[in-house]
């Protein structure tokens, strides 16, 4: 697979690394305004480090654009005379419709959004995906490429705020409910090293549970829930100071941001 990121920055180079990292492409291109600080990605042979978007696409298939939603419209118009039928164009930017994109480049070109998480890099994103009608023919193509870092869902266009709410900043609370844990630890007496290792793995290990049995989490919690024991003890303490209703209520006041931006 020949694959461009256009717009090699936090989120680019992270799914640069997840492909790099999976054998994923034959030839990489990555582009970005300043490249001295990614040169060293040659290393890998395959990839191309440049600031010619124009050359990137050229050469690549699947362009994949990781670029500030200010950005973005001009680097379509910049291109959009060397798209052809080859070409997959997957935009990661939030917040850059379907319709918008297509009123750019056109309703023919297959055009994926697709919404990963930063542990892209790491081959564990939860990817949502939506395509035009034109790129229906090529979703599965892109979930091709996703699955390989991680694991990825088909959504309606409708819902990818949510999406954004739940999976990319999603990262980020989990981190708080990590690093919670990790406080809480050392409080019991670990080190800090130690706190954040028994916190984060068996955040890994609760995940993992869920996604290997399938069962819902109360099933799971039951299973360590020894009648008047401590763990039923430090969960209901948890609720009482509002757990579950202060995560819902921050996922909402989230999704209700990224509304007042959209419409802005
Ligand atoms: N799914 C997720 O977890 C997240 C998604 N995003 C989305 O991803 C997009 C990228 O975000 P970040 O990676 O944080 O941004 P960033 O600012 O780190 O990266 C953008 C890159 O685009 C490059 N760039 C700017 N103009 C260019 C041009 N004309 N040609 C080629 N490259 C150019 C910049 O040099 C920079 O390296 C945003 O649209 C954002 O909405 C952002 C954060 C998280
Ligand atoms: O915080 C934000 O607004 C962006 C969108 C998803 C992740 N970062």
């Amino acid at each position: 697979m020949k694959i461009a990121i256009i717009g090699a920055g936090n989120l680019g180079l992270s799914i640069a690394k997840g492909i790099l990292h999976t054998n994923g492409a034959t030839t990489m291109y990555l582009t970005k305004r300043h490249i001295e600080i990614i040169k060293e990605y040659e290393k890998y042979g395959n990839v191309t480090v440049t600031q010619d978007n124009k050359l990137a696409v050229k050469e690549s298939d699947v362009l994949i654009f990781a670029v500030q939603p200010g950005h973005f419209e001009g680097i379509l118009q910049e291109v959009k005379e060397f798209l052809t039928e080859k070409h997959v164009i997957i935009s990661t930017i939030t917040g850059f419709s379907l319709e918008k994109i297509e009123s750019i480049i056109g309703k023919d070109a297959y055009i994926i959004r697709s919404m990963p998480n930063t542990a892209i890099s790491v081959g564990k994103s939860m990817t949502c995906l939506c395509s035009n009608e034109a790129g229906a023919k090529r979703i599965e193509l892109a979930k091709a490429i996703f699955n390989r870092m991680g694991h990825s869902m088909e959504i309606p266009e409708s819902q990818m705020q949510a999406a954004t709410v739940i999976c990319a900043s999603g990262i980020a609370f989990w981190m708080r409910l990590i690093r919670a844990t990790t406080q809480g630890a050392i409080q019991l007496g670990f080190d800090a090293k130690e706190a954040q290792e028994l916190a984060m793995h068996t955040c890994n290990g609760a995940a993992s549970l869920l996604i290997e049995s399938g069962n819902h989490p109360e099933e799971e919690i039951d299973r360590v829930t020894t009648p008047m024991g401590c763990t039923i003890e430090g969960l209901n303490e948890m609720e009482h100071q509002g757990l579950s209703s202060s995560l819902i209520r921050g996922i909402v006041a989230s999704f209700e941001k990224i509304s007042q931006i959209r419409k802005g």
